[in-house]
């Protein structure tokens, strides 16, 4: 199994609310799954948890068998640049690199580096004429679609993707996830997405809709 959540509970320190009461999931490699709920239900959250960007307080979050729950800080940063990779809605560019720099960035961490996927990436995800340019010289939807082949260009196991397209208008947003959904199947990667679209949830293969911290 790519992906195994079970009971995960999440409370941030100072609240008094439990955010996540006893999540349980499984993804399996090539599924792709939405999460839905509404706003505050808890999907960032989760996905911090999965992505190893967070600590649960409780449960096991395994990815490819390895529990995260169990590693240190460092193990788990490992983890998450060998296995996982993840697509923010503000993008997260690196301002002072290149379009190229931050393509090849997370590809170079994971000891993945490989030009010739880059070159393909951006020129699939129509980006090859902008590799010279820095991140503030593009507009929202090309910004989100080097965030994409950065994730891509160092093969992740697991895609976890929050709003991608959610600065982004209908029409972008519907190429931009055709060009993610068929990167995603090419590799056989597991992909979860988090989204308050109905049409954007509709092409995942799985749904989980989360209310108040729980399945729903
Ligand atoms: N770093 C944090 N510190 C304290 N509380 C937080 C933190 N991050 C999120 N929360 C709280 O946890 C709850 C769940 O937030 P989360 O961002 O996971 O929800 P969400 O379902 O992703 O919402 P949205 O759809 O608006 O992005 C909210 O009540 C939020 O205020």
């Amino acid at each position: 199994m790519l992906l195994h959540v079970q009971d995960l509970r999440k409370t941030y320190p100072g609240s008094e609310t439990e955010v996540l009461r006893g999540v349980s999931l499984t993804l399996a490699a090539g599924e792709t799954l939405a999460l839905t709920g509404e706003s505050g239900s808890g999907k960032s959250t989760l996905l911090h948890l999965i992505g190893g960007l967070d600590r649960a307080d409780a449960g096991i979050v395994a990815v490819e068998g390895t529990d995260l729950t169990a590693l240190g800080d460092a193990e788990r940063a490992a983890l998450r640049r060998g296995t996982v990779g993840v697509i923010f809605q503000q993008f997260n560019l690196i301002p002072s690199l290149t379009v190229a720099a931050n393509i090849a960035f997370q590809a170079r961490l994971a000891g993945r580096h490989e030009p010739k996927r880059d070159r393909g990436l951006a020129e699939r995800l129509g980006l090859t004429d902008h590799l010279a340019k820095y991140p503030e010289q593009l507009s929202g939807g090309q910004q989100q679609r080097v965030a994409i082949a950065r994730t891509l260009a160092a093969l992740p196991r697991l895609v976890l993707a929050d709003e991608p397209t959610g600065n982004l208008d209908e029409a972008t947003a519907d190429r931009v996830m055709d060009l993610l959904c068929e990167l995603v199947a090419e590799t056989g990667a597991g992909l979860i997405l988090c989204t308050h679209s109905e049409r954007i949830a509709g092409r995942m293969g799985r749904r989980l809709h989360l209310r108040a911290g729980v399945v729903s």
